[in-house]
């Protein structure tokens, strides 16, 4: 059998009895390292251009990254150019430091050095790889072996470094593979190289501890940087980062709980585009931290422009469903949802700590609009529909009116499949409800109030053939129902009734909603003018006109209805 899991093994967890780590929280932003043009650059399947890798730079800096790795300019031509340019053209600002990766090869470092020449400052990052599989079965080599190729390289990067005293060096290493290798093992060659490099004696130093690749879960990437941070010399002096990819899906957690464990910087990319299931996306801690209250020290408030840069330099498109930047974060389409969410908004006052039931921030904040909030297909109800016209037309509807239209939508969205844009829902009350039939048009009204209530005078139907009705009652409406009932022979019994000023935005001035029964049919209409009464008799015209013409709803429908009310 292909598909056996007998194959695997399971990650032997660190035997740590004193973590600290869970019982942290994390208060302010670490300092990022975006390693887009590097990380991210090296698993595209057409590496960027330097110009895409400049407008790319351009968006980091943009959005307040002080630490960039650029590239890996011993490693190809455009990423050697890439680097001269931005020191050249002198388009690196001073807050910020560029870092360039090389292996620990004196050939590569020297060709790095060059690279760099004339830099203000830059952070020189040199790695080996130090777990047992690559020991083993890549380097050949035992554990004093690849140590060695790391003193090397911190030798070789510390003596050229001299030779360039204008510039202001950081140096950093990253012990590759560190999730697979043994911890005592990881801190003796950590230990050998900060004994290069001396932090102590004022050499800016960063050790960055990869999970090159994730593998277990992220409390046992916690440990396991809880335990270096405890076991290696100098730790005061350093600063100690992470680098995290997502192979298991948990990246940004791993991150996030490195952090609590005592790591002071993180790396990752915009998006998460990286090796594999790529690196650790910036773009999602830092929202998580904003989310929580914490300032990320980024301004992510343009993410329609970072998805834009993005997908242009790395040719891969953003999920709908990517944390805070999809198409679809902000959105739901569930009725349950849409209906919280309506009521929360409609409560939120302006400077109100934000507390919005399914949105976990508030999407304005990241130049999204509420329009997306709220979409309608056969999964909505009422408050989603109810919601869209309100916002859209300013058309609030009474609650038995939303359980009442719901129904109507559900139906269009269960016969069309898919989604029901705002329009098509406008269409849908318009056509159920407001439609006014030529032959039942109010005209003009008079209404006389006396000791024995309203007398009514009404004018309805076409300019050609007006039809003039009278009628007495305790109010307006009766007093029109008797006049229907005399002219018409139709008994009409209100059931529920709601008039409604309308805001801003719209021709009319008030909506009258009207559910009856005309000669024991139950009937519904709505209706829009410039005064109550007349938006009330349109309403109660159409709502009778319904029963005259057959187009009543069925008794089962209204029964439905009454249910959803009760
Ligand atoms: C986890 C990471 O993301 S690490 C970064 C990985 N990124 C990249 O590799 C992208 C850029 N790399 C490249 O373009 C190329 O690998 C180059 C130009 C740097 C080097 O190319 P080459 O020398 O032709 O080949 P290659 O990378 O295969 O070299 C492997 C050799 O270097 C050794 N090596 C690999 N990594 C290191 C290292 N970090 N330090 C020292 N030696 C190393 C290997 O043991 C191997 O040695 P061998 O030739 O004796 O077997
Ligand atoms: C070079 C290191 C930091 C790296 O990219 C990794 O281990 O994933």
């Amino acid at each position: 059998m292909a598909f056996d899991h007998r194959k695997y093994s399971a990650f032997k967890p660190v035997a740590k009895k004193d973590r600290r780590w869970p019982d942290q929280v994390i208060e302010k932003a670490p300092t990022w390292c975006a390693v887009d043009l590097r990380d991210g650059n090296q698993a595209l399947v057409k590496p960027m251009s330097v110009a895409q890798k400049q407008r790319l730079f351009d968006l980091l800096v943009k959005l307040g990254f002080k630490e960039i790795e650029i590239g890996f300019p011993a490693a190809s031509q455009p990423d050697f150019d890439f680097c001269r340019k931005l020191i050249e053209e002198n388009r690196i600002p001073d807050d910020v430091k560029i870092q360039v990766l090389t292996q620990a090869r004196p050939e590569l470092i020297e060709r790095t050095y060059q690279a760099l020449e004339g830099a203000q400052k830059a952070v020189v990052h040199v790695y080996n790889s130090t777990s047992t599989v690559q020991r083993e079965q890549v380097f050949g080599l035992d554990q004093a072996g690849i140590r060695a190729i790391a003193v090397r390289g911190a030798t070789v990067v510390k003596e050229i470094a001299s030779r360039y005293p204008d510039t202001d060096w950081t140096f950093q290493y990253s012990p590759e593979s560190f999730t697979g290798t043994e911890l005592d093992y990881a801190a003796e060659v950590i230990n050998a190289v900060t004994e290069v490099w001396r932090p102590d004696q004022g050499q800016p130093v960063i050790i960055n501890l990869p999970a090159t690749v994730e593998m277990a879960t992220p409390n046992v990437f916690a440990d396991q940087v809880e335990w270096i941070c405890e076991n290696i010399r100098y730790r005061e002096h350093l600063s100690i980062s992470v680098h995290t990819h997502n192979d298991r899906g948990c990246a940004v957690a791993a991150a996030e709980l490195a952090v609590m464990a005592g790591a002071d910087r993180v790396e990752g990319t915009l998006m998460g585009n990286g090796e594999r299931t790529g690196n650790m996306d910036l773009v999602t801690m830092a929202m998580n931290l904003y989310s929580q209250g914490i300032d990320p020290t980024l301004d992510l408030s343009g993410m329609a422009e970072i998805t834009d840069v993005v997908e242009a330099c790395t040719e891969i498109s953003t999920h709908p469903r990517h944390p805070y930047a999809g198409e679809l974060v902000f959105t739901a389409f569930s009725g349950s949802h849409q209906d919280a969410i309506r009521k929360c908004l409609s409560l939120r006052q302006e400077g109100q700590a934000w507390n919005v039931a399914y949105l976990p921030i508030d999407p304005f904040d990241l130049g999204r609009r509420y329009e997306e909030v709220v979409r309608i297909n056969s999964q909505s109800g009422k408050g989603g529909v109810a919601y869209v016209l309100e916002r859209d037309y300013k058309i609030s509807l009474p609650r038995w009116l939303q359980i009442e239209f719901s129904k109507v939508v559900q139906q269009e969205a269960e016969t069309n499949g898919g989604e029901i844009d705002s329009l098509t829902i406008h269409r849908l009350f318009d056509d159920r409800y407001l439609k006014v039939h030529a032959d039942w048009a109010l005209r003009s009204y008079d209404l006389h109030r006396d000791q024995d209530g309203v007398r009514a005078e009404v004018v309805m139907g076409r300019d050609v053939s007006p039809v003039m009705l009278e009628g007495r009652g305790l109010g307006a409406v009766e007093a029109v129902s008797d006049a229907l009932a005399k002219r018409f022979g139709v008994t009409v019994a209100v059931e529920a009734y709601d008039e409604f000023a309308l805001g801003e935005g719209t021709n009319a001035n008030a909506l009258a909603c009207i559910r009856l029964t005309a000669n024991g049919q139950h009937c519904s209409a709505a209706a829009l003018a410039e005064d109550t009464t007349s938006a009330t008799l349109q309403a109660l015209f159409s709502a009778v006109a319904q029963a005259v013409a057959g187009e009543a709803m069925s008794t089962e429908a209204a029964g439905a209805v009454e249910a959803a009310q009760a």
